[in-house]
């Protein structure tokens, strides 16, 4: 691809649009109707850096209009590198900025997939002594075996593809496509 989008159809290596903008935000605000009633503004919305940040942008704000004014934070995991599959280890590379011990958190992320990531963040976010832990995706991709963790809500059941956009990267690239695409 030669940084062309919206997608060139003589490319056949274009973005393929799943979810459109227009899309996710119908999605993101469905999301926020269904939180709304389980959550406080003492709840710190956590973001899973780096791809959760569109997705968390577009929730907390979608939350403060139907009236919760979340807290928020956030921490740095990665497992995927450059790749496209796991790597099965995850790095954690910033952890929470401020105390989270007695809080109820709610952890966001843009993609399920392995479950591997959530996982390691609810593990740590337990173990820093919060006192509720939910958590949000906005997309989650099938998978054959049960997962250690099932996210509490999830926005979009996705294919089992390769998503880029909408924060989804392709070796650090494509995570500003509004829409979600799938690469393969
Ligand atoms: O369910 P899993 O198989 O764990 O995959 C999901 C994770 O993969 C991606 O993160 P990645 O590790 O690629 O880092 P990134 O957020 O910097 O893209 C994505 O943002 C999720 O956090
Ligand atoms: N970019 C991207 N990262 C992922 N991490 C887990 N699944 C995916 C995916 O489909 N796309």
């Amino acid at each position: 691809m030669q940084g062309l989008y919206p997608p060139d159809m003589a490319d056949p290596t274009t973005p393929t649009v799943l979810l459109s903008d227009v899309e996710i935000q119908r999605v993101v605000a469905d999301l926020a109707h269904r939180i709304a009633p389980v959550i406080d503004d003492e709840t710190v919305a956590v973001v899973l850096l780096t791809g959760g940040l569109w997705f968390a942008a577009d929730l907390t704000r979608a939350l403060s209009r139907v009236g919760r004014q979340v807290r928020f934070d956030a921490l740095w995991l990665a497992s995927y590198g450059d790749g496209q599959s796991s790597r099965g280890r995850i790095d954690v590379h910033a952890p929470y900025q401020r105390p989270i011990a007695g809080r109820r958190v709610l952890i966001l992320d843009d993609v399920f997939d392995t479950g591997l990531s959530l996982a390691e963040a609810v593990r740590i976010t337990r173990e820093a002594g919060a006192a509720d832990v939910l958590t949000c995706v906005f997309a989650r991709k099938p998978w054959p075996e049960p997962r250690a963790v099932e996210p509490d809500f999830v926005g979009w059941e996705a294919p089992n593809r390769f998503l880029v956009g909408y924060g989804l990267d392709h070796a650090g690239t494509l995570r500003g496509l509004p829409d979600i695409c799938a690469l393969d």
